[in-house]
C-alpha cells in the first residue's frame, strides 16, 4: 500500500526550480510599461507581494508562473527558463478557483488522471487530500455549489496532489470571512512545510504579518522593496511602503 500522503510525482526532473530570478523584466502593453525594470531574486519560503490597487502584483506573478511573456528581461529557475517539464513543478490559485463542473472529488480524481496516476489510487489519493485540507463530507457535491471559501481549500487540495515546488496565490483569501481566511492560511502553511515555495499576493496586511517570511513591495508598476517580512514592517525603507504599512496608501 502506497503512503497516501506522499505525492504521486510524474515529473521529468527533479532538479532544484529555486531560486527563481527576474532580471530586468519589463511588461508592456499597448506601448505602456506596466511593470519594470524588476530585478529580483526569490529564494525558499513564503514570498508575499505587497502594494496598492493596480501596482503591478498580479502580473508580476502571471509572468512568473509563465502565463504572461516579459516584454523584455529574463526570468530564470536556477537559471533555466521556463520549461515545459518546469511548468508542471508549479501551481497557481486564483482569487476565483476554476473548477469543472463536476463533484468535488471528480475535480481531484480528474487531475491525477491526466498526471497519469494508476487509476486505482485516484480515489484514495483524492480522498486523503479532500480530508486534509476538511472537504471530506463535500466530496460528492458539484464543486461549482462549493462556498467561495470551500472552493479556495478544494483549489488548494488539487494543487496538493500536483506537488508543486512552487505555488502561486493570487489573493486567495478576498472575500472571504475570518474563518474561511484562517483555514485558506492553514492550508498555505501545509504547503509550505511540505517545502513548498509560496508567491503570493495579498491585500490584509494582517495577513502578511502572519505568513511572510518576506515582502515583495510594488508600487506603480515599480519595485520598491524586497526585504525579510520582519525588516519590511518594522523599518521600511521607501516612503511608499512606510505609508502602505501604516494603512495611508489606497489598497
Ligand atoms: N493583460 C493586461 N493588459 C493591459 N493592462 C493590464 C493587463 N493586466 C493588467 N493590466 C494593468 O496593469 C496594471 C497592474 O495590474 P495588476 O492586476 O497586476 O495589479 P495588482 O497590483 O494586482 O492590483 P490589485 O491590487 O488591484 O489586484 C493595472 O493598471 C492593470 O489595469
Amino acid at each position: 500500500m502506497s503512503d497516501l500522503s506522499q505525492p504521486y510525482l510524474a515529473q521529468a526532473t527533479t532538479a532544484p526550480m529555486l531560486p527563481l530570478s527576474l532580471d530586468g523584466v519589463r511588461f508592456s502593453h499597448r506601448g505602456q510599461r506596466l511593470l519594470g525594470d524588476i530585478t529580483l531574486t526569490l529564494g525558499a519560503g513564503r514570498s508575499l507581494i505587497m502594494g496598492p490597487n493596480g501596482a503591478g502584483k498580479s502580473l508580476l506573478m502571471r509572468l512568473c508562473h509563465g502565463l504572461l511573456t516579459p516584454s523584455a528581461g529574463q526570468i530564470r529557475w536556477n537559471g533555466q527558463p521556463l520549461s515545459p517539464a518546469l511548468a508542471l513543478r508549479q501551481a497557481m490559485v486564483f482569487q476565483r478557483p476554476v473548477l469543472l463542473k463536476r463533484s468535488a472529488q471528480a475535480n481531484l480524481t480528474y487531475v491525477l488522471a491526466i498526471r497519469g496516476c494508476p487509476r486505482r489510487l485516484r480515489k484514495p489519493r483524492a480522498q486523503e487530500a479532500l480530508e486534509r485540507f476538511g472537504l471530506a463530507p463535500l466530496a460528492q457535491r458539484p464543486a461549482r455549489v462549493l462556498s467561495g471559501g470551500e472552493q479556495q481549500r478544494l483549489a488548494l487540495a488539487r494543487a496538493w496532489l500536483l506537488a508543486p515546488d512552487i505555488l502561486f496565490l493570487d489573493e486567495p483569501t478576498a472575500a472571504l470571512d475570518p474563518a474561511a481566511i484562517r483555514a485558506v492560511e492553514e492550508a498555505v502553511n501545509q504547503f509550505h512545510h511540505r517545502g513548498t515555495k509560496i508567491v503570493m499576493t495579498t491585500h490584509d496586511l494582517n495577513q502578511a504579518r502572519r505568513l511572510a517570511d518576506d515582502v515583495v513591495f510594488l508600487n506603480a508598476g515599480r519595485l520598491l522593496e524586497h526585504s525579510p517580512a520582519e525588516r519590511f514592517f518594522d523599518t521600511p525603507q521607501s516612503s511608499e511602503a512606510a505609508a502602505f504599512v501604516r494603512g495611508e496608501l489606497p489598497w
